[in-house]
């Protein structure tokens, strides 16, 4: 009898889950990575409102893939030629029901509302499993900064948030950095912040340089939760990053800090890339040259083999893949790993993956993961150190004080590790035991319906 009722109950909420995501589509056309965003999470929650039919009330699931709010913007600035240019800015607020929204700002030119969309969506979940009190936003611009002077960059960005100020704050929407947006990028948006409001609003940004309010270990923070997250997962295995060879695909803030911890932690590192190519050094990557081509000399990553005759460059980055590794760790961006790469890593012996970037999986992807029995790190628990820090940010500049670099790290060291058990524990609760694509998803998920069913129909 009661199996029956467990077998009714799960069929009416996929129905029920399956007819909000009907309804995702047919609203948002065209937004695949927010279509696809929105189907992980979905699928995953059936067995959490299967038992709790309270989240299926109050059109809970219908108000959470609604934006609170989405703001696009003219971004109108000159170019060194003396030309005018225009970008479109993008910032959506998805969600506020446990702190304010917090999340990065990307400069891409692929970005538009679909990406803005995915990444806010994403941002709810993951700010939610840090276990601090922040929502889920994200904003950016279709903006390319390669190949732009630093003149024409602070250009841009002051005029980006000439605009966004508007709708920002340290209680209302505290953005970052992401994709394109650095320690540069959040300077010329602080200074730009400061002049217009005309006070030293120190929350209102994160990623900040130390000498004006950021936090140290922030620019680590993803990097290094990301191999905290996997390691946590290769100890439950009996084993660790020790001896083990390691692919970490990009090449940017999230890539370098991963590749620091991992070699930290005795792997050896032999491939990275960027969006033209990958190189690979069976030596092991030598992270202080890939630190001087590209935080300070901002060059493509061929310019490795300059200095490392022994390393070998190939043009396109989605063969790094292909590349034998124990522990794969796709830290640039969305969709770099699909079935076919999925299906070469395991036939190449990958024991572990851990999702650096937002998405890096496709949906077929994570299944060739799961169903081959690889340790899988999902972005949302697996890249959430970045946006901990943040917050952490955030609460010493409200207490007008700084943490200590070690400080910080073992405050990123343990949020990780809550991450990792809290997914660990819902999978086993909801009947999926290691499978932490739907552990974090719950776990993200019941946070923030609690406070949702808490604040009434809003
Ligand atoms: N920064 C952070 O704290 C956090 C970042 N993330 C996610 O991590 C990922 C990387 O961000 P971050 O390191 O900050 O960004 P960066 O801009 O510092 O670096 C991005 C890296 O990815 C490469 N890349 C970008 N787009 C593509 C593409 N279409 N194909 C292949 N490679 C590409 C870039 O190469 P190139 O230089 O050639 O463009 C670069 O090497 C993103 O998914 C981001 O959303 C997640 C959590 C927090
Ligand atoms: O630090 C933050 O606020 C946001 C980081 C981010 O954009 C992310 O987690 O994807």
């Amino acid at each position: 009898m009661t199996i029956i009722r467990t077998e009714q109950s799960q069929q009416a909420a996929a129905e029920y889950v399956q007819s909000v995501f009907e309804k995702v589509i047919a609203r948002n056309p065209h937004e695949n990575e927010f279509h696809q965003a929105v189907k992980e999470i979905l699928d995953s929650l059936v067995p959490v409102l299967a038992k709790h039919p309270k989240y299926m009330q109050q059109g809970l699931l219908e108000r959470l893939v609604e934006p609170e709010r989405v703001i696009t913007f003219r971004v109108p600035w000159v170019d060194d030629a003396g030309n005018v240019q225009v970008n479109r800015g993008f910032r959506v607020q998805f969600n506020s029901a446990i702190g304010p929204y917090k999340g990065g700002i990307r400069f891409h030119p692929s970005v538009y509302l679909g990406i803005v969309k995915f990444l806010g969506f994403e941002q709810i979940f993951k700010n939610a499993l840090t276990g601090l009190p922040i929502g889920g936003g994200k904003g950016g611009s279709d903006f390319d900064p390669k190949g732009k002077s630093d003149n024409e960059v602070m250009r841009f960005t002051q005029s980006f948030m000439t605009e966004l100020y508007k709708y920002i704050g340290p209680d209302a929407d505290v953005p970052a950095g992401d994709i394109g947006v650095g320690g540069r990028e959040i300077g010329y948006m602080f200074g730009q912040y400061k002049r217009i409001r005309g006070g030293h609003e120190g929350g209102v940004l994160t990623g900040k340089g130390i000498h004006y309010g950021g936090s140290l270990t922030r620019t680590e923070a993803t990097g290094y939760g990301c191999v905290y997250f996997v390691n946590e997962m290769l100890h439950a295995q009996g084993t660790s990053f020790e001896g083990k060879r390691v692919v970490v695909s990009g090449s940017g803030n999230v890539s370098i800090y991963a590749i620091e911890k991992a070699q930290q932690l005795g792997a050896t590192v032999v491939a990275c890339s960027d969006s033209n190519g990958y190189i690979y050094d069976p030596e092991g990557i030598d992270l202080k040259l890939v630190k001087q081509l590209k935080e300070v000399n901002r060059l493509r990553i061929s310019e490795y083999i300059q200095e490392r005759p022994g390393a070998i460059y190939t043009e396109g980055c989605s063969g790094i893949w292909s590349i034998p590794c124990d522990i794969a760790l796709p830290c640039a961006t969305q969709n770099e790993i699909d079935e076919h790469a999925a299906q070469l890593l395991v036939s190449n012996g990958v024991k572990a993956v851990g999702e650096g970037a937002n998405m890096p999986s496709t949906l077929q992807a994570i299944e060739v993961f799961l169903d081959n029995g690889v340790l899988f790190g999902p972005a949302k628990a697996a890249n959430a150190g970045g946006v901990a820090v943040s917050a952490l940010e955030m609460s010493q500049n409200s207490m007008r004080l700084s943490w200590s670099f070690e400080e910080v790290d073992a405050k990123l060291h343990d949020i990780m590790k809550n991450i990792y058990a809290n997914s660990v524990k819902a999978a086993e609760e909801y009947g999926v035991p290691g499978n932490l694509v739907v552990g974090a998803n719950i776990a993200g998920f019941v946070r923030v319906a609690d406070a949702m069913l808490s604040h009434g129909i809003v």
